[in-house]
């Protein structure tokens, strides 16, 4: 600390874990300190990072994947020791300290105990980092751990592990000024006892400074960065009153809100109302919260609207494929005409496609009161991929993809229809533009809808009436279905294991793909954007078909208003946009945002199919609360919490609801509501809901932790098949700062240009292809054949709808 710079300056080395952001917010907040970071293999000579440490005041080595003997996991944590300044090194940062100095680092007896909430033993009467402190229970994440060894007389062990397996949990250098923990003190689950450490911590490292006359270099530039992210909108050059170039940054500039107010017809359900404003067959965007009828479900989660995209035929539309250097930028049809516009845009321009959607949108603001009773005046709606996520956390995609489908498609919504399920209405609402010649499209929709009151409720779904009747089961006969492989499946999970026991993950969430191949349900789109052809090609063995023209197999909204039914869930979606049509059932909630910049995810993990041994909460509560499954979610708890932090900043994170179950359809789910608050919110430039979107993907809750990493080993495991909408996200962000998005699971999707030829009855015959992701944590505790029949669990919900169908 220096008069300069009241402010205790920390350097943090950060070796890519998904929890360095809640140490550097920790260290924000505890010590009022300013926290920089360094990752671990940023290339630096070894006097420019001796230079670099000058300008500190100590440093904290962060936890992370790998091991300490490898050079690659630790990059610039093995090199601070031989420099002098005080170091708290944090899991693998003590590991690399005390392979440093004579000890060793082996694999933990039982593969690990990540996730686990453990007491620590200590004397708090030595003079040292544990003076003081209280009994605290902390947060393991590690399967490797630290031995000093007998004769080890540089290293001082100051912290075991209470029980049987004495393991080190806390160690100091005899004369240098290291210290390292091999628990989590970030972790929500360590006592705040642990909080004293840290601040002895700080106090020894104060002391040493003071005791050698070491003070921090100041007024040079450091190399380090900050802890936060910059605002995507702070990252955009250029002034708002910039010339605007092209079309497409004039199109809905200027909207203003129109809208109308009905009552939601008696009974009427989201399909229905659905139908009675749209015509079957084109595109179609429906946020339904599909369980918010009471009778329903009883999940404690019940979406309070739904949102519907109307006339998209109209909306301007944003795509990225995920590797592209430019997003699309299309508008199909206006003023009833088709114009089919479209424009290549360099997203260099704005930082990355992140920024360009910022940027579209900042300038198409809506100013709405935040008692308003819409969640939803217009704005981007639509869904985003796992491999776009995968790429924003750095993750190559394998080149050349297999496709050019847009990983990123969002239409800007200005016809919509929100129900709002708790009062019993509808807004029927406009963002019209001044050029717009469309005045009457509210009247006549309300009209609509009105008129839905007077006509005879039928069930929404009549499997009588609708194509799904028994007479087209004979279909079935030319539906062919390939799920996962037991025992491979079985396999997969012990090599998850192997991984997780050499340090190299703490829980990878394991998936895989059902396909179903079968006759064409949906016409093709008018003004596809790209023609219909079977680009992944097969020619199938001849078989008999009992196909027939006259009996149309029911079409993906048939499904989507099957699937509603047989599993409510509070985000279920369906989406026919461009060449993906997505059927969701959805209980995940991913992220939320409102309009005075509070963000809320819900990370789901740890769940229990309903049977007879097991259909009450309380019972379900009994077998959630067990370490193994409260393990699971606590460590995507954490992982979230760093999400959130990255752009939140220290101290602004909070969990008001942690390990919860709930009951749904057929399952219950663990759950934990972490919240984050925006900071200055609504200054010109500032951070908006999308600014956490972005650096979140992909879900947490779908990759394990550390996000990265875990994501490198699934994408060798699962044997380079893309996600693609599974584990992606669908939701919507209204123009007024507000924004939802669910995780995509529990869902069937299909993509026009995927197709295939088989030989049937009368010739060939093309199919399309539907596919289902299913999946579910691995830690060390899981048993390969209970994850086996957790996947098969959550497969089993839409797979059944389909038979049903078909
Ligand atoms: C992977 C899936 O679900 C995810 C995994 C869960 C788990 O491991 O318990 C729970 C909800 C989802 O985050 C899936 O539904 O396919
Ligand atoms: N959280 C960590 O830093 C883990 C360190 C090491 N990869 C282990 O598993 O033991």
């Amino acid at each position: 600390m220096s008069p300069e710079n009241p402010k205790p300056q920390i350097l943090f080395l950060d070796a890519y874990d998904s929890f360095s952001n809640n140490i550097t917010s920790l260290l924000t907040i505890l010590l009022s300190a300013e926290v920089s970071v360094l990752p671990i293999d940023f290339p630096i000579s070894d006097s420019d990072f001796a230079s670099e440490l000058s300008r500190y005041d100590a440093v904290i080595c962060g936890p992370g994947p790998g091991n300490p003997y490898n050079q690659n996991d630790v990059g610039l944590i093995n090199r601070v020791w031989e420099y002098d300044i005080p170091v708290l090194g944090i899991c693998l940062g003590f590991q690399s300290l005390v392979v440093r100095f004579g000890g060793k680092v082996d694999r933990v007896k039982g593969g690990g105990l990540h996730g686990m909430v453990r007491a620590v033993e200590f004397d708090n009467e030595k003079e040292d980092i544990f003076k003081g402190v209280g009994k605290y229970k902390a947060t393991l994440y590690h399967s490797l751990c630290g031995e000093l060894g007998r004769d080890n007389r540089e290293l001082k062990g100051l912290a075991w592990l209470e029980g049987e397996q004495k393991l080190l949990m806390g160690v100091r250098h005899e004369i240098k000024p290291f210290w390292g923990v091999q628990y989590h003190p970030e972790s929500v689950c360590t006592g705040v006892e642990g909080n004293k450490v840290i601040e002895n911590w700080w106090e020894e490292a104060r002391r040493w400074n003071e005791e050698r006359g070491r003070k921090v270099v100041t007024g040079e530039k450091k190399l380090a960065g900050a802890a936060t992210r910059r605002s995507l909108l702070s990252l955009l050059g250029g002034t708002e009153e910039e010339e605007r170039k092209d079309w497409w940054e004039e199109v809905e500039i200027g909207a203003v809100l129109n809208s109308v107010t009905v009552p939601l017809a008696r009974g009427a359900q989201v399909p229905d109302v659905v139908e009675a404003v749209e015509t079957e067959g084109g595109e179609r965007i429906v946020l339904d919260s599909a369980n918010a009828a009471p009778a329903t479900s009883r999940a404690d989660v019940r979406g309070r609207y739904s949102i519907v995209a109307a006339g998209l035929d109209e909306a301007l539309r944003i795509e990225h494929h995920t590797g592209d250097e430019y997003a699309m930028i299309r508008v199909k049809s206006g003023k009833g005409l088709s114009v089919n516009l479209s424009q290549q845009v360099p997203v260099a321009r704005y930082g990355g496609i992140w920024g360009l959607i910022a940027k579209f949108q900042e300038a198409r603001r809506q100013d709405v009161d935040d008692g308003s009773n819409t969640p939803f005046v217009g704005g981007f709606m639509g869904y985003i991929t796992y491999e776009q996520g995968l790429a924003d956390i750095g993750v190559p995609l394998d080149q050349p993809r297999p496709h050019h489908r847009p990983d990123v498609c969002l239409a800007w919504v200005t016809k919509s229809i929100v129900v709002d399920h708790l009062l019993g209405v509808v807004h029927v609402q406009h963002l019209r533009s001044t050029g717009s010649m469309d005045d009457t499209w509210m009247e006549k929709t309300a009209r609509k809808l009105i008129s839905l009151q007077n006509t005879q409720r039928r069930p929404s779904f009549n499997l009588r009436k609708d194509p799904l009747s028994p007479r087209s089961r004979r279909l079935s006969k030319s539906t062919s279905v390939q799920t996962p492989m037991t025992k491979e499946y079985e396999d997969k999970v012990r090599i998850c294991q192997e991984y997780i026991a050499a340090g190299e993950s703490y829980e990878l969430c394991l998936t895989d793909q059902t396909t179903i191949t079968c006759a064409i349900s949906d016409k093709p789109l008018a003004n596809a954007n790209h023609p219909v052809t079977p680009t992944q090609t097969q020619q199938r063995k001849k078989r008999r078909s009992s196909s027939s023209a006259s009996l149309a197999p029911p079409s993906s909204w048939s499904l989507y208003k099957l699937l509603r039914t047989r599993q409510p869930a509070p985000f279920a979606s369906y989406l026919r946009l461009g060449e993906a049509t997505l059927v969701s059932a959805s209980p995940e909630r991913f992220l939320t945002y409102d309009r005075s910049g509070l963000c809320s995810m819900r990370p789901m993990k740890g769940t229990v199919r309903k049977s007879e041994a097991v259909s009450t909460l309380e019972q379900a509560e009994k077998i959630l609360h067990v370490p193994k499954e409260e393990a699971e979610n606590l460590m995507i708890v954490d992982l979230v919490r760093h999400d959130l932090h990255a752009i939140c900043g220290a101290g602004n994170v909070t969990v008001p609801e942690l390990l919860k179950v709930e009951e749904y359809q057929s399952v219950f789910q663990m759950i934990t509501v972490v919240e984050g608050q925006l900071p200055n919110y609504g200054e010109k430039r500032g951070y908006t809901g999308l600014d956490v979107l972005a650096v979140s993907l992909p879900p947490g809750s779908m990759t394990g932790a550390p996000k990265k990493r875990s994501c490198e080993i699934l994408k060798e495991i699962e044997g380079h098949k893309e996600r693609s909408l599974y584990s992606g996200v669908v939701g919507y962000m209204c123009a007024s700062g507000r924004g939802d998005w669910s995780v995509t699971i529990r869902s069937l999707f299909r993509w026009d240009d995927e197709q295939v030829v088989v030989d049937g009855e009368e010739g060939e015959e093309k199919q399309e292809v539907w596919r289902i992701g299913a999946g579910g944590a691995v830690t060390i505790l899981s048993t390969p054949d209970g994850e086996r029949e957790e996947m098969f669990t959550k497969l089993a919900g839409p797979l059944r709808v389909f038979g049903e169908a078909r």
